[in-house]
This record gives C-alpha cells, sequence and structure tokens, in this order.
C-alpha cells in the first residue's frame, strides 16, 4: 500500500495535541483552536473512525488559570499546576464534545501501566471497551501523581505507546509546526520542510532540537523518539501543525500537510510489542556469537550455554536487554530464570540445569516467544 493509501484506509487513529497548539502563549486555553479541533475529531467520528486523543496542555492550561508568570520548573510545581488544567481541559473537551453529539472520556497513564503486562492489558482493554462504546478516550499522562521513576516524560512517547498498544492505523502529532524542517524554523530561516521520512538516521535525529516555548515539552527530539516507536510497531506517523483548520480531514483524505514517517515492514504479534517497547527493562544478559548467531538468524530461543554475563536486578517474568560481547543491543525479551538462578547456570547445557538449581522450571532463559530481536 502507499502511503496515501496507508492514510485512507486508517480506521483506527490515535491523535496528539500539543500544549503549543492547545493553550495561547498566555498559557490560557486557545479555545478557538479547541474548538476547531474537536469538530474536526466530531466529523471523522461521524465518518466511522474511531479516535483515541492523546492530549497535552494540563500544565500550561493549570498555570494560565492561575497566572503565574514564570514556566513551572520543580516536578511538585507541575504536578500542582497539572492538577488545576486538568480539570479545565476535561471541562472543555466534555463541552465541545457533546455539542457535537459525542461522548468523551478520562485516561490518565503512567509509565507502570504500560510497563506491566497485567496493568498494560487493563488500559487496552478499557481503552478498546470505549472505543466499542463509541466513546472518544482522551488520554494524558498522569503528572500529578507520576515522579521521576514511573514518567513517560512527554506526551508524544505516550501517544506513540498508546497507538501500539491500541493496535491503531496511523498516528498523527499536531504541534505549532507544520513539520520536521532541516532545522528549527524559529531560529533558522532557511530551514525547509522535510516531507516525507522513510529512515531515522543520526543525521535526522541531528537536526531535531528542543521545544519551541515555554509550554512545550521535548521540540522536535521527542517527536522522532515517537517516530521510532510508531514506524517500528508498523504504524505510520504524522507530524502536522494544529492550528491548520482543516488538517485531520486532509490527513484521512491521504494528504500530507507536514511530515509522514512511513513505517517499517513489520508485523510484530502484540505480546512481542509489548515487549519490543517495553521501557522497564530490569537488567542485561551479554551472549556469546554462536548464541547471537541462533536468535538472530534461526529464530531460536535464548539457552543458558550461551549466556556469558549478566548485569542488573531481575526476577523472573521481568524484560531484559540482550547483548553481544561488544555490548550491541540485538534482542529484548522476558526472562525464564531470576537474576540469580541464571548466575548459576550460565554456560551450562539445558541438561545440566536440574543439577545445578536442584530443579528445572524450564529449558530456556529466555524462550523465542517472549524474544524480540532488533
Ligand atoms: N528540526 C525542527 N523542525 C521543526 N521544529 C523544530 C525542530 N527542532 C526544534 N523544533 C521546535 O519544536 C517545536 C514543537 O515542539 P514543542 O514545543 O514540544 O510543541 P508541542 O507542544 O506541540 O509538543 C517547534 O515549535 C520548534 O520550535
Ligand atoms: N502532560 C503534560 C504535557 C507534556 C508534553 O509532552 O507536552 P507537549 O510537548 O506540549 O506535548 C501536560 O498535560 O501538561
Amino acid at each position: 500500500m502507499s502511503i496515501k493509501e496507508e492514510l485512507q484506509a486508517a480506521e483506527r487513529i490515535v491523535i496528539k495535541v500539543g500544549s503549543s497548539t492547545l493553550t495561547h502563549p498566555t498559557s490560557k486555553l486557545n479555545l478557538g483552536q479547541i474548538e476547531v479541533l474537536v469538530r474536526q475529531l466530531a466529523d471523522l467520528r461521524n465518518q466511522g473512525k474511531e479516535l483515541i486523543v492523546v492530549t497535552s496542555g494540563a500544565i500550561s492550561a493549570g498555570r494560565g488559570k492561575i497566572g503565574l508568570d514564570d514556566p513551572p520548573r520543580t516536578i511538585p510545581e507541575k504536578q500542582a499546576l497539572a492538577s488545576v488544567g486538568q480539570g479545565l481541559l476535561m471541562q472543555i473537551y466534555e463541552k465541545i464534545f457533546s455539542e457535537y453529539g459525542q461522548i468523551p472520556s478520562q485516561i490518565l497513564l503512567t509509565r507502570s501501566d504500560i510497563t506491566e503486562r497485567k496493568r498494560y492489558l487493563n488500559a487496552r482493554n478499557t481503552i478498546l471497551k470505549l472505543l466499542d462504546y463509541d466513546i472518544i478516550p482522551i488520554i494524558n499522562e498522569n503528572d500529578t501523581i507520576a515522579v521521576d521513576e514511573i514518567k513517560f516524560g512527554d506526551n508524544d512517547t505516550l501517544s506513540a505507546l498508546v497507538a501500539n498498544l491500541a493496535e491503531a492505523d496511523l498516528l498523527v502529532i499536531l504541534s505549532d509546526v507544520e513539520g520536521i524542517y532541516t532545522g528549527d524554523p524559529r531560529t533558522d530561516e532557511t530551514a525547509e520542510l522535510i516531507p516525507e521520512v522513510n529512515e531515522i538516521d543520526s543525521e535526522l535525529e541531528g537536526l531535531a532540537q528542543g521545544a519551541g516555548t515555554d509550554r512545550g515539552t521535548g521540540g522536535m527530539i521527542t517527536k522522532i523518539e515517537a517516530a521510532k516507536i510508531s514506524t517500528k510497531a508498523g504504524i505510520p506517523m504524522i507530524i502536522a501543525k494544529g492550528s491548520q483548520g482543516d488538517v485531520l480531514r486532509k490527513i484521512v483524505q491521504g494528504e500530507n500537510p507536514g511530515t509522514v514517517f512511513t513505517p517499517v515492514e513489520q508485523n510484530l504479534a502484540a505480546r512481542k510489542k509489548w515487549i519490543a517497547f517495553n521501557l522497564s527493562v530490569q537488567g542485561e544478559l551479554m551472549i556469546d556469537e554462536g548464541a547471537a548467531d541462533a536468535l538472530l538468524n534461526h529464530g531460536k530461543s535464548l539457552l543458558a550455554c550461551g549466556v556469558v554475563e549478566i548485569e542488573g536486578e531481575f526476577q523472573t517474568g521481568d524484560v531484559v536487554d540482550v547483548v553481544t560481547e561488544d555490548k550491541e543491543k540485538i534482542a529484548k525479551g522476558i526472562v525464564n530464570y531470576s537474576i540469580s538462578e541464571v548466575e548459576a547456570i550460565k554456560g551450562l547445557q539445558s541438561t545440566e540445569i536440574e543439577d545445578k538449581l536442584g530443579y528445572k522450571d524450564y529449558d530456556e532463559v529466555i524462550h523465542r516467544d517472549n524474544l524480540v530481536c532488533m
């Protein structure tokens, strides 16, 4: 399918809207802009599209409401502002969506809702049920309670993980720029829009700078991180300017008003997607050349005999990175044994595991069904 056809065929779409689109430079909500956006979303829903919105703007709206001149610096400051602003955001979404006959709902996520498999499945089931009820889930990070260890940090990454979790057909990131330019268009007058990206390389990453205003988080850097996750999961992603009145209509008609990232041809099963994009890696297994060949070229499981060195603190069922002796990361997987058990059985044949541990729950350290090669 061409990218145009993929855009036209997208039935389930995640739309992420940045603070720079939802709020004015005063930090207060940009009601006109939100109205235009919600009208388009309602119209897509009327066309039968399934929509999931990832919204930013809580911190900025909270700041606008309280009337703080300076942007928040500390985590408690951001948390307090988010606590004020999230309610404002939902109030306005609820009001305008209702006017257009649609039902929005709120979901606030922390990183562990995605990294812990049980919670991931819960979040997924809830979102799918809401879509089933013709509701538009509106997702934000749970800023008020998320501290560093459990934070996504930015909604670009969150939106890509949500697109993956919900098995969306398309991820749209609406910002205050048309797309990715050859430099930050705010500071580089010669910067030109890049309409299509087929491969994310270090050159492209080098063009991306941070946020454009003190309301945004991450700028183009986090949007490229999102594109890596999304395209690897087989989902095309578009960055476009949220203030263009008919931007969403154009996209679903197959037009590209910004930068489109074409997906990598790969269709991982849902469980493998969860492993591949799991942000909470608990350790690292270094494996020898033979084991690397078995994993990468023959689709085999990782056996204890191929494990050379171990790092981290993992329990049975945790996700670990698998690296070569040159420290190149080649895979990620769910381990069948804890770190102390792998330490004891590394280098051994599977037939020797029982003698060593006094039991043998599994032949493999990581079964191939729980392994994703990079
Ligand atoms: N190479 C680039 N191309 C386009 N924009 C860039 C680039 N590098 C940095 N930016 C900045 O990224 C900003 C958008 O990101 P951000 O401020 O986080 O907004 P949002 O709230 O939409 O996420 C733009 O306003 C721009 O200043
Ligand atoms: N969760 C935060 C937004 C974080 C974020 O990534 O902001 P942005 O770069 O504007 O998408 C909030 O609601 O204020």
